[in-house]
């Protein structure tokens, strides 16, 4: 009997532990920390101090996670409408909103306080610059009232890249505020493909999301515009920037063809949600694999090894 007690209290305990886990919005942030990393090792000239990764990555994922809780925390009602959102824990009434803010706030001081002690301030602000910018100007002010709500509010799931740049450098370059950019002008690629496929979701809860609004001939058009800017914007960092070399630049070149490719085909058939589905799945895996070339590409092997490669055509020459 105190056995079946005590394992029911355990299961119990573990799901709290999991609604607040989902309240974090979980899947989201890897891909925020990949870019802080890129953006850590390209600052770095790919040596980056191991414990300066771990507190950056830890304190971006509080932050982002407070930012997300927060949101939820506000989104609560349209939340409950849609059905890809209803089984959140908010509106599901698993956690009740004064204990999600308390469990946001304790996770903004924390990422603030490892920020500043272990990295800087400039990262610490930057970071928390991030959950104010999310919850105040997205969620707050533009996502329930602009079509433009996910362009500007992409600025704040771009910050990321920027406090990376911050921790290693206590200062923001030209070229960081290049991957702050690439970041933003992606985003609008990467939601609206997925807002054309669940435009329906949005359209019940009347959430002004461009395809709600504008149409899928529209949207494609903008998506078009957006894949175009962004695959420019990559290859800056090579030429003129110098702060990524030939190795980077090539397998931008790739990936952005790629990109350029999905968004032709979803500009020829607007309204084909499959086509909107692929986008979206390879805008994800896009950035994913640009951040990773940026830090291949920054790894002093790397360098080496284009070295030897130049002289040996030297030679032949
Ligand atoms: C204002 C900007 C953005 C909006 C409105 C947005 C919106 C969304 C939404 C609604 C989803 C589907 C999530 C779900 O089904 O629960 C999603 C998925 C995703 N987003 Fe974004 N996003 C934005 C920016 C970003 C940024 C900056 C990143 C990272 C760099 C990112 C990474 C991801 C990833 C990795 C997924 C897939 C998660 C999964 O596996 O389900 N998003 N996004
Ligand atoms: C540095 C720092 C703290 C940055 C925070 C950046 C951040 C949390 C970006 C996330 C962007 C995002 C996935 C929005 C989801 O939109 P939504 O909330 O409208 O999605 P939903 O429809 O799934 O609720």
């Amino acid at each position: 009997m105190i056995e079946t007690n005590v394992s029911r209290h355990h299961e119990t305990f573990l799901q709290v532990i999991q609604s607040y886990y989902q309240l974090t919005k979980p899947r989201i942030i890897p891909l925020l920390l990949i870019t802080t990393a890129g953006s850590m090792w390209v600052a770095a000239k790919g040596q980056v101090d191991p414990l300066l990764l771990l507190v950056t990555l830890t304190g971006g994922t509080l932050a982002a996670a407070s930012a997300q809780t927060i949101n939820c925390i506000y989104d609560r009602d349209i939340d409950y409408e849609m059905e890809r959102t209803r089984h959140r824990p908010m509106p599901s009434g698993r956690v009740q909103p004064r204990d999600a803010l308390i469990f946001a706030a304790v996770l903004a001081v924390l990422s603030f306080t490892l920020l500043t002690v272990f990295a800087n301030l400039l990262a610490a602000c930057l970071a928390f610059s991030g959950i104010v910018f999310y919850v105040l100007i997205y969620t707050h002010w533009l996502k329930r009232h602009s079509t433009q709500n996910i362009v500007i509010g992409g600025a704040a799931g771009a910050i990321p890249a920027l406090v990376g740049w911050a921790a290693v450098t206590d200062t923001l370059s030209w070229a960081a505020w290049l991957i702050f950019a690439i970041v933003f002008l992606w985003t609008p690629p990467h939601f609206w493909a997925l807002a054309l496929m669940i435009r329906d979701d949005y359209a019940k809860v009347g959430i002004p999301m461009l395809p709600v609004i504008a149409g899928a001939t529209a949207t494609v058009k903008q998506i078009w515009y957006y894949t175009l800017t962004t695959v420019i914007a990559t290859l800056l960092l090579f030429y003129p920037l110098h702060a990524s070399g030939i190795i980077y630049a090539a397998i931008a070149a790739g990936l952005g063809g790629l990109f350029i490719r999905k968004s032709w085909c979803l500009l020829q058939q607007p309204e084909d949600r499959t086509v909107a589905r692929e986008m979206f799945l390879y805008s994800i895996s896009y950035m994913m694999l640009l951040c990773l070339a940026m830090v291949i590409d920054s790894l002093p092997i790397t360098h080496h090894l284009v070295s030897t490669v130049i002289a040996q055509l030297h030679l032949f020459n």
